[in-house]
């Protein structure tokens, strides 16, 4: 690949890239064990790819042998196709986002400075920036007017990790690698900027890679999980819940942990299952009126929704009964959980407020439906059941180059004789 050149995005919906990691070495002078030792992977474009795995064995390395903020001491990295190796590495991270833990902002520069500073080295107009600073900035739900001008120091834990990834996302690069983005925020936070990476994966479709030392986190957040063992060898490379439903080794079983039934429930997410209608008023309605509609539906409750069609009030019909008025006061302890969250995460808010249901909350917090206890346990099932089937994970091993595909899009028999061979002298392979 030149110089000039720059990624070219996929073809179709999904803006994200394919890379390859082909046979990629990194040996640190003065080391005895390379701390990456042949690894091939495939990325695919449009994922999100979660690396884990005991710390010092090799994850932020390859991380950083992508956008060659670390050289490869042998192999190659290719992008989409084209070999990027070779490429001005400089030029190459322009079109990479990266996003490192507390996001990694300049401290002397405002956050529309810190967010417009790829745009501008790439030569946009003042006004193309600021456009974009304030798309970003209602991208990762802050206020563009409250937040444009102030700085990092002002700004709390979860805003400055925000302001990272709407920094990393200001050229629309088809790559965010992010290592350890959310190692440095409470834990309430920290989930609510998982649920929004994913709000804007759901939107934008890039590829991205993302180092983790929390094995949760990878099973919320990634298509793919790959767990690597010490020197970057793989354990296992392969979907959440084959993951959990299969470990490939004893390492793998150990680094899972106990309770590997209970994180199924974090494999689906509340999108992902129906909602139940319910029956919704506004502040001021007649509580009668109300009554009235909830018998004709044959319901029990009611949700209240504010001017904004957010959920403020969960009212019985016996509740509804003792008043005279619905105000508009939001009642905080609501069961409430986001398209995002998990069926862990709707449990919880069930459990912590003693309902059999939560209410949903869509973009922007409007209020979708309702999540029961039912629905939950029967996704659990499901899920269960489709994770003892056979899928097409990407290929990752360290055994060599990548195996070649056929024309009916199957890794052909001689690699796939090859893997096995490698898997049965007891070498790290990917696939199980
Ligand atoms: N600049 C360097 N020089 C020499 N050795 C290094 C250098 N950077 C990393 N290493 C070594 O390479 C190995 C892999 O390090 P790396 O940071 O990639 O691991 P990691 O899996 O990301 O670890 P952690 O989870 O602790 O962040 C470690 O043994 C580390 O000590």
């Amino acid at each position: 690949m030149s110089e000039t050149q720059t990624i070219q995005n996929s073809a179709e919906k999904v803006s994200g890239a394919s890379i390859l990691l082909d046979q990629v070495t990194k040996q640190y002078p003065g080391q005895a064990k390379p701390a990456v030792g042949g690894l091939t992977m495939e990325i695919p474009a449009g994922s999100i790819v979660m690396f884990v795995g005991p710390s010092g064995c090799g994850k932020t390395t390859t991380l950083k042998m992508i956008n060659r903020l670390i050289e490869p001491s042998d192999g190659s990295i290719v992008i989409n196709g084209d070999n990027v190796t070779g490429m001005n590495g400089d030029k190459l991270r322009r079109q990479i986002g990266y996003v490192i833990q507390a996001g990694g902002l300049f401290p002397h520069m405002s956050v529309a400075a810190n967010i417009g500073l790829v745009p501008k080295m790439l030569g946009w107009d003042k006004d193309r920036i600021a456009a974009r600073v304030d798309e970003l900035l209602e991208l990762v739900s802050l206020d563009p007017k409250t937040y444009r001008n102030r700085y990092p120091k002002e700004l709390s834990g979860g805003q400055q990790q925000r302001i990272g990834v709407a920094r990393a996302l200001a050229a629309d690069p088809p790559i965010l690698l992010m290592d350890e983005p959310f190692g440095a925020v409470d834990p309430i936070t920290r989930q609510r900027l998982q649920n929004e990476l994913l709000n804007i994966q759901a939107e934008l479709q890039k590829t991205i890679v993302c180092v983790t030392h929390d094995f949760d986190e990878a099973v919320k957040l990634g298509d793919w999980i790959a767990i690597f063992n010490e020197g970057a060898q793989i354990e296992q490379y392969d979907s959440p819940e084959r993951i959990l439903a299969n470990p490939a080794s004893e390492f793998v079983e150990n680094f899972i942990g106990s309770g590997a039934g209970l994180k199924q429930l974090t494999l689906n997410r509340v999108h992902e299952v129906e909602q139940q209608q319910a029956v919704t008023a506004t502040p001021g309605e007649p509580p009668e009126e109300i009554i009235a509609r909830l018998e004709e539906a044959g319901q029990q409750n009611v949700v209240i929704l504010d001017s904004r069609g957010r959920a403020i009030q969960w009212l019985s019909q016996r509740q509804l009964s003792r008043l005279q008025v619905i105000s508009d006061a939001a009642d905080p302890d609501l069961p409430l959980v986001n398209e995002q969250s998990t069926l862990n995460d709707a449990l919880d808010a069930m459990l912590v407020a003693s309902t059999g249901a939560a209410l949903v909350a869509g973009r922007r917090d409007v209020f979708t439906g309702l999540i029961t206890v039912n629905t939950v346990m029967d996704a659990i099932s499901a899920g269960q059941a489709a994770a003892q089937g056979d899928g097409d994970a990407p290929v990752g091993l360290n055994t060599g180059a990548i195996p070649q595909i056929s024309d009916n899009g199957n890794h052909n028999d001689a690699a796939a004789a090859g893997s096995t061979a490698a898997a049965t002298e007891g070498t790290a392979e990917g696939r199980p």
